[in-house]
């Protein structure tokens, strides 16, 4: 049996392995400056990224589904744009379908091209050849460079503010400070991935809106524009 479905019972009976997450950072001695914000982040990430990757193989597939349901609404014409997905790793929602069914868009991958350096992004099909790159992120082999109009950013841990906890390397928020025009930044995530703050630090850069299974969450001084349909009214 594999390993990933003897955990394919439902969760949230069992108690964590560490309660450190409902702990005042202040009260582990952490001041939410540099340093113990990094401290805090890396024991939040752990937690996250266990309980994600312990999801069964079907409750993944299931949660994935409402993800795409929530992304088609959130973006329901996306003919002619140029959409940033990922490779995914680590038990994040697997959007490779919904990307093979975006038609009229071309969908890219996020390419660490230099460490600590903004990303770049190529374009991207099912079926095309990929190699590894740096960090041992899979990229597109012959895709053509080109700036997306809307990234769709895994993420770790995410707040009501549209903050977004990503696996620690400040790629995203390094691409999206320099990025012009500025895309439309989406996080994507499992509803149990909501905390009450990442802390935001100040080059922490907020998304639009995130798409959970459970729903969409627009960030209230977005001016992202989205089908009209599902921005509420401020
Ligand atoms: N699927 C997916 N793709 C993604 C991201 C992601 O979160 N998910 N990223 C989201 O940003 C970017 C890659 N971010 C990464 C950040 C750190 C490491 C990493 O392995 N860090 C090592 C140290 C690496 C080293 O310097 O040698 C570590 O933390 O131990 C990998 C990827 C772009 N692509
Ligand atoms: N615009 C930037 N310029 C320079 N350094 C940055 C920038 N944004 C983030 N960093 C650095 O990257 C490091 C990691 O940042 P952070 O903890 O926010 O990563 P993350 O958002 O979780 O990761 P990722 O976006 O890769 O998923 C921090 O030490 C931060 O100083």
């Amino acid at each position: 049996m594999a390993a990933e479905d003897r955990n394919d019972t439902p969760d949230g009976y069992a108690s964590p392995a560490c309660f450190m997450h409902e702990v005042d950072p202040a009260y582990m001695g952490l001041e939410m400056d540099g340093v113990g914000s990094k401290a805090w982040r890396k024991a939040e990430r752990r937690r996250l990224i266990d309980r994600r990757v312990l999801l069964g193989v079907s409750e993944r597939e299931r949660r994935t589904a409402q993800i795409c349901g929530h992304l088609d609404q959130l973006l329901p014409n996306i003919a002619g744009r140029n959409i940033s997905l990922y490779w995914p790793f680590l038990g994040e929602p697997d959007l490779r379908g919904w990307m093979a069914s975006a038609t009229g868009a071309t969908c890219l991958l996020p390419v660490v091209a230099e460490k600590q350096k903004p990303l770049i992004f190529k374009s991207w099909r099912m079926g095309e050849a990929l190699v590894r790159g740096i960090l041992n992120i899979p990229a597109p082999l012959n895709g053509e460079e080109r700036l997306p109009d809307i990234v769709i950013a895994p993420l770790i841990g995410f707040d009501a503010q549209c903050y977004r906890l990503g696996f620690g390397g400040g790629y995203f928020d390094r691409t999206l400070a320099v990025l012009e025009p500025r895309p439309v930044a989406i996080g994507v995530g499992f509803d149990f991935q909501e905390i009450e703050t990442i802390h935001p630090q100040p080059h922490d850069i907020p998304m639009d809106a995130i798409v959970t299974d459970t729903g969409i969450r627009f960030r209230k001084e977005s001016t992202a524009v989205f089908g009209s349909e599902v921005r509420p009214a401020p």
